[in-house]
This record gives structure tokens, sequence and C-alpha cells, in this order.
């Protein structure tokens, strides 16, 4: 199983989620975000997952509130090697216009938001499935996911924690798995030891 810590803005956040086995550790540049960083925070944890993870670490940059073209200049100036392009207001054109400029993308979408469920549809790399509210630690059904069809390299988030991955992933049968909030002590600040138990969860399920 495929793991994704998204939100870190600290150096001990990403050694905590290497060290535990993530795929993929994220940073959100969303000014309406409690785990917003500023392009000085996320250089540095950028730095800190290259040098922990290597090649084998995705480090994804998450937007929801830029224009395409200029979150992909940020993914590529900050050294990211993933971009995360989250929610509806990006549409196939602003995929189109993104790829020009960075080379790997993530779609990040809800079911509310009634996506094309095919991974590549718009040219990225992997799908996100994520609650209608990003970010917010919220639950959504999940029951009939399973159903959809949905093959290929996509990821579950929304409401996700160390206590219910295994079950969500017996349930939906995802490609990997994306946390945030389940491993946070409150808003934005990361628990080390609850980001261990996600990974570990996953890991196992
Ligand atoms: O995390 C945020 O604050 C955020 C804000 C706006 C757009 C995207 C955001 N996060 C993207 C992610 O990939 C989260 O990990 C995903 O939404 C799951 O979040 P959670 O339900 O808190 O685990």
């Amino acid at each position: 199983m495929y793991v994704k810590v998204c939100g870190l803005k600290t150096v001990d956040a990403v050694h905590a989620a290497v060290d535990a086995g993530a795929d993929a550790i994220g940073v959100v540049m969303n000014e309406n975000s409690p785990r917003a960083a500023s392009a000085d925070v996320a250089k540095t944890v950028v730095d800190a997952a290259r040098q922990a993870g290597g090649d084998r670490l995705d480090i994804v940059l998450v937007v929801n509130d830029k224009p395409a073209a200029e979150a992909a200049s940020l993914a590529a100036d900050l050294g990211f090697t993933v971009l995360q392009l989250h929610g509806r207001r990006y549409a196939a054109e602003d995929f189109a216009a993104a790829s020009k400029v960075f080379g790997t993308l993530w779609r990040a979408t809800s079911l509310a938001h009634d996506p094309p469920l095919d991974v590549g549809a718009y040219g990225e790399r992997r799908l996100l499935l994520d609650a209608p509210k990003p970010g917010s630690g919220e639950r959504w059904d999940l029951s009939g996911l399973a159903d959809l069809g949905l093959s290929g390299e996509w990821l579950l988030a929304g409401g996700l924690n160390p206590d219910n991955v295994a079950d969500a992933i017996a349930q939906a049968r995802p490609w990997g798995v994306d946390v945030s909030s389940g491993v946070e002590s409150a808003p934005g600040v990361k628990d080390l030891d609850a980001i261990a138990r996600f990974i570990a969860a996953a890991k196992e399920a």
C-alpha cells in the first residue's frame, strides 16, 4: 500500500514519515489552510525530504488556490517532484498548462464534484479521491466506491486516521492512501507517533 502523509511543515515530521516508510510527503501552500507553508518552510521541508527519502520518496506540492501554471513554476522552483492540483477549479486545460512547466501532476477531486474517474483523464499521473472539504478530517461515504470500478494508481483521502485506515482500505480497495488531519494533535500540528501508527496500519492492511 502506497502511503502519503500530507501537510508537513517541519523537518521532524519529515523524518517521522520517512522513517516509518512513507512513500510520499505533501506540503500545502494554500493561504486558507492551517497547514499553509511559506516558500521558505516549503524549501526546508523539500530539502529534508530529498535528503531523508532520496529518489524513492515523492515530494508533493498541494495547491487549490493558485493558477495552475503559477503552481507549476512554484513546484519547479522549490524542488518538488509532484504537483497535486486539488479541487474543481482545475480543468483539463489547467493540467495542460501546468504540464508545459512541470512533469508529474496528480489530480485531487471529490465524488461530490462528479469528476471523470479514469486515472489520466486530464493527463495526470495519479488520482486522489478526497472528501468534499479537503484537509477537514471529515469522513465521507465509502460505500459503493469499490463498485465504481476504479483502477490504476488512485489514492483514497479524507478523514482517515490510524484507527480507521485498515477498514477504509478493505472497503474501498485503493492503490494508496493519504492522510493529514488524522495524524495531527491540533490543526496544522503533526503528531509524530500518529504518523508512524498510520503508516504501519496502512502497510499491514
Ligand atoms: O490540508 C489542507 O489544509 C488542504 C487545504 C486545501 C486543499 C487541500 C488540502 N489538503 C490536501 C490533502 O491532500 C489532504 O491530505 C487531504 O485533503 C486529506 O485531508 P484529511 O481529511 O485532513 O486527512
